[in-house]
């Protein structure tokens, strides 16, 4: 059984990450979404994750319980281990991940295509305001946050989202199933 691949979508705040997995998902219902285990208040809103406290969070870490973990914006992030029943059975499983993972999602997974998200820094700023999730000071630090290095060994395909976002989701479709001749 050939496996799944793990697809990372990854890009800075506001960028449109959720959305296109959003629209993804809805295009290609064999995907799985990862329900991410984030250490933010149950009633924040945005994508559906499973909020839990600090310390349950550091116990379940210590446990095991998360393939890839890692921490941003003051909050705790965790990808269930169990995804890896999804790759094993040959399902991708579709993942929003943090830029500074992805050497180690690539030393994880066997099976691994970045979705690099892009917008011009006004855009970025203008859609985290109107989204109101964040203050004005999270949104200045969102956007202060810097990228490592793309690892060696994955695909990459990159997005520039400051466009209409069927364009993107047209675009991440071409690239994840390249049409066959
Ligand atoms: N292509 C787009 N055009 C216009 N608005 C967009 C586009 N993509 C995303 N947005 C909006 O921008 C905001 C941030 O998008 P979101 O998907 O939450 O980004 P991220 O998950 O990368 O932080 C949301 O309000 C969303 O509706
Ligand atoms: O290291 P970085 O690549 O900067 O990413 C840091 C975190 O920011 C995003 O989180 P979250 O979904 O909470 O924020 P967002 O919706 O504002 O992107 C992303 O999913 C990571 O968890």
């Amino acid at each position: 059984m050939t496996q799944g691949r793990f697809i990372a979508v990854v890009g800075p705040s506001g960028v449109g990450k959720d959305s296109l997995m959003d629209a993804l998902c809805r295009a290609r219902p064999d995907l799985r979404r990862v329900r991410r285990a984030i250490t933010r208040a149950p009633e924040a809103g945005g994508e559906d994750y499973e909020a839990v406290s600090a310390e349950a969070f550091v116990r379940r870490a210590k446990a095991g319980a998360f393939v890839l973990h890692w921490q941003a914006h003051g909050l705790s992030y965790g990808i269930p281990a169990e995804i890896r029943d999804d790759l094993d059975a040959g399902r991708d499983v579709l993942a929003n991940l943090s830029r500074g993972k992805l050497e180690d999602a690539a030393a994880a997974f066997a099976r691994v295509h970045v979705l690099v998200i892009s917008a011009d820094p006004e855009v970025l700023a203008d859609r985290l305001s109107a989204r109101g999730r964040e203050t004005p000071e999270d949104i200045a630090a969102r956007l202060a946050r810097t990228a490592p290095p793309m690892p060696q060994g994955v695909r990459v395909t990159q997005i520039d989202n400051s466009g209409a976002l069927g364009a993107s989701v047209s675009a991440a479709l071409a690239a994840l199933y390249p049409a066959r001749v």
